[in-house]
């Protein structure tokens, strides 16, 4: 079967085995390494897809779970889908709502077959299966879909992890024989293992041989330090075939994205860039800056001098400090705006480090202006 999903590998860091590559999906292509803003209901907060687009913007997120709830994918899919629903005709990347399952809802019992929940919103009585998740995912009409899984509290217990990873991979099973009412596949794997080393490298085979379109890791950016984050990940991503996309769930900031690439990751999601940026915390080449701080007051300047987007080219840090103050939704239009471009943009510059084989030293320069280094 032709996958839909065709990952084309451009070129290798030849210090550190970084990636830039392209990734090809029934709405388009979009490069890699690439950080994918969060859409979570179907919008990603206060911005429209001409903004998303302008920005560069390749793909966006939905959440399978809480567009489920609310509207209902069925609504979605006489609406001819999330794509026309929302006004997106580019790629989407759906979540298979297991996360959500177990971080949002209370009571729930996982089963063999499925996990039994109460909704977030009405504590009505909620069934969640892979053949469900799949279902949902194919009513969005989600270009890149997620396998339904199980994404471990942390800590968990190797006991429990092995027991977890093990239901996970025959849920993932499933996921792939109901998916297949598609014509081509477009169903990730998904990655788990905790902070174990020899479990992640074991469920890294056990999925590669189950030969998805792209692989996912799961169960990390839970609370785990960050060392055991990258430790987890060079236990992972030799493992999977280099020639099929690897996508780092929840993460994240300026750094992870950085170090997640070096270790062989194309693809980022997190809510950080645009949830700090409701309360006017904004990244810049120069590190976080806190709009609200009282030093701003005055500064009319832009909100980062290496910055071209249109924020840091029209609007000072003065008029985005009175706006935020003032709870104007216009702030966090803008604060949102560049905290989103200045991830996508990091990952053209990681990119474009990778085309030359300088990526360490990029990393040495960025690390260095961010202010990571005074930690
Ligand atoms: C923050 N740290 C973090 N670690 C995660 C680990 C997992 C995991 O093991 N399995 C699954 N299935 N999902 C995970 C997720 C959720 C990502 C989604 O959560 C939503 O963001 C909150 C977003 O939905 C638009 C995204 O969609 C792919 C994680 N998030």
């Amino acid at each position: 079967m032709r996958p839909a999903v065709v990952y084309e590998l451009l070129k290798t860091d030849k210090e550190t085995g970084a990636r830039a590559g392209i990734i090809h999906t029934p709405h388009g292509s979009f490069p890699t390494p690439m950080f994918m803003p969060v859409g979570t209901l179907a919008t990603v907060k206060t911005l429209s897809p001409e903004e998303l687009k302008e920005m560069g913007s390749g793909i966006i997120l939905s959440n399978t779970y809480h567009l489920w709830l609310r509207p209902g994918h069925e609504l979605i899919r006489e609406a001819g889908g999330l794509h026309k629903f929302m006004n997106w005709d580019q790629p989407i990347l759906t979540d298979s709502g297991g996360f959500q399952v177990f971080s949002l809802s209370k009571i729930r019992d996982i089963k063999e077959e499925g996990v039994h929940f109460r909704s977030h919103l009405d504590g009505s009585k909620l069934f969640l299966s892979p053949e469900k998740a799949i279902e949902i995912q194919e009513a969005l009409g989600s270009d890149i879909m997620m396998s339904f899984d199980e994404c471990p509290p942390y800590p968990a217990s190797r006991e429990y992890m092995i027991q977890s990873m093990a239901r996970t991979t025959r849920w993932a099973e499933r996921g792939l024989k109901a998916h297949t009412t598609m014509d081509k596949q477009s169903l990730f794997g998904i990655v788990q293992g905790g902070v174990y080393s020899d479990l992640r490298q074991q469920h890294a085979k056990e999925l590669a041989s189950l030969d998805f379109p792209g692989y996912s890791i799961g169960g990390l950016s839970v609370g785990e330090e960050k060392h055991l984050m990258n430790e987890a990940l060079e236990a992972t991503t030799p493992f999977l075939p280099a020639d099929k996309p690897r996508y780092l769930m929840g993460v994240g900031s300026p750094d992870a994205l950085i170090d997640g690439v070096i270790r062989g990751i194309d693809m980022f999601d997190c809510v950080l860039p645009t949830r700090i940026a409701r309360n006017g915390t904004t990244m810049t080449s120069q590190g976080r800056v806190v709009i609200k701080n009282a030093i701003y007051e005055r500064d009319f300047g832009p909100l980062d001098p290496n910055c071209d987007c249109h924020v840091c080219k029209n609007y000072s840090r003065a008029y985005l400090r009175h706006l935020i103050k003032a709870k104007e939704a216009f702030g966090i239009r803008l604060t949102s705006y560049h905290n989103l471009y200045f991830l996508i943009k990091l990952m053209e510059d990681v990119r474009e480090a990778i085309m030359e084989d300088r990526l360490l030293a990029f990393r040495e320069e960025f690390f260095e202006q961010y202010g990571y280094n005074k930690e």
